[in-house]
């Protein structure tokens, strides 16, 4: 079936799945607030700025008007950097309807208060009809064609058929998980640890201390993630590992080249300015070392980044985190009331 799909944004992301949608034959509006480059995409068939090696399905259309766009359309991804989600959430609300769904792809936390986008989504009342987007998807690769997998999480069921038949292809396979809080969190805190990896690689690390500091990376996150209701499980499958993997090995993740400019001596302004997209990592790290604090969660990795990052530590304080914390079990099995499965 031809569905009408919009998806907000106008960054690598929202590019990438918007031209998968339309190569499937659905209906894609692109909404972005530039004028120019709704202008360039149409005209073209190009996103120069984010996406400048990808040529665009002619079926795509960019578009400034966000009314229509969302009145268009039966599924809505919002593809918005989590600093302006809520804004563009807020602006989206009157206009949504109880049959819409609403799919978030955004990896990262609402920095006005600790909550995940689809906490943001949930909000609002027209529509509950909710799912995520996520997994090992740099955006430049999908868009080039590279086999990819990604993961639709949603405890319902329409949401999930309904992603996988927008996004499947022959060279984008979704996979289903109702761990929506899971999903989401590994997502989100995965950009952390791949800024740890980047700034380890940057200073000519082994093989052994890149897998040590993933793995620990690991069991950090799902410590963390565990702790807010998520099923430790998740972190074994492609939204938790499979990311971790990506994100913490490729030079195309913005994240991870935020680590590798600190890591070759930049500072944080400097290594976020020579970016010039959005890396989550650096807003994610500052809530999420909030919340262990607050909840008493074991964290040295993210602990010593931030002091590295936010206090002006040393970066021996950084290491002398990993190295020298609380004696561990190699393999935690971290379990809770409701998803005590391991
Ligand atoms: N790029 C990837 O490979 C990738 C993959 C998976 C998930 N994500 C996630 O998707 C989200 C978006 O990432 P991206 O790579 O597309 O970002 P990007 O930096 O490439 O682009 C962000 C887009 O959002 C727009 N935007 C920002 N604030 C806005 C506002 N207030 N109103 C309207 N538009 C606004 C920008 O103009 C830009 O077009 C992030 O949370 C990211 O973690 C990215
Ligand atoms: O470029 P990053 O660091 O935002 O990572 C992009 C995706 O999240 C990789 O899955």
């Amino acid at each position: 079936m031809k569905h009408s799909v919009c998806v907000l944004g106008g960054g690598s992301f929202g590019t990438a799945l918007a031209n998968i949608m339309a190569k499937n034959g659905h209906q894609v509006s692109q909404w972005m607030r530039n004028e120019e480059q709704v202008e360039e995409i149409n005209l073209t068939g190009l996103n120069s700025r984010y996406l400048p090696d990808a040529p665009l399905h002619r079926e795509l259309l960019a578009t400034s008007n966000l009314e229509q766009a969302i009145r268009d359309s039966d599924t809505v991804f919002v593809s918005i950097p989590s600093k302006s989600f809520e804004q563009v959430v807020q602006r989206i609300a009157p206009l949504l309807t109880a049959d819409k769904i609403l799919i978030s792809t955004t990896k990262g936390f609402n920095p006005n208060r600790f909550e995940l986008m689809s906490d943001v989504l949930r909000r609002n009342p027209a529509t509950q009809k909710i799912g995520v987007l996520s997994g090992p998807n740099l955006a430049k690769e999908i868009a080039a064609g590279q086999m990819t997998g990604s993961v639709v999480a949603s405890s319902d069921d329409l949401v999930r058929q309904r992603v996988i038949e927008l996004l499947k292809s022959p060279t984008f396979r979704v996979y289903e998980n109702k761990d929506s809080t899971g999903v989401e969190l590994a997502g989100a805190l995965k950009n952390i640890y791949a800024i740890v990896c980047g700034l380890a690689k940057a200073l000519n690390v082994g093989e052994n201390t890149m897998s040590m500091i993933m793995t620990r990376s690991l069991a950090e996150m799902s410590r963390f993630a565990v702790h807010f209701g998520a099923n430790p499980m998740t972190f074994l499958g492609l939204a938790g590992m499979g990311d971790l993997i990506a994100t913490c090995t490729s030079p195309l993740s913005r994240n991870y080249r935020v680590g590798f400019a600190i890591g070759s001596g930049k500072n944080l302004e400097e290594a976020i300015g020579g970016i010039g997209e959005v890396a989550e990592g650096v807003n994610t790290l500052k809530m999420v070392v909030d919340e262990a604090h607050k909840h008493g969660l074991y964290m040295p990795l993210a602990e010593g980044l931030s002091k590295l990052l936010f206090e002006n530590a040393k970066l021996e304080s950084l290491i002398g985190s990993m190295m020298t914390g609380e004696q561990k079990w190699d393999v935690e099995f971290a379990t809770n009331e409701e998803n005590g499965n391991v």
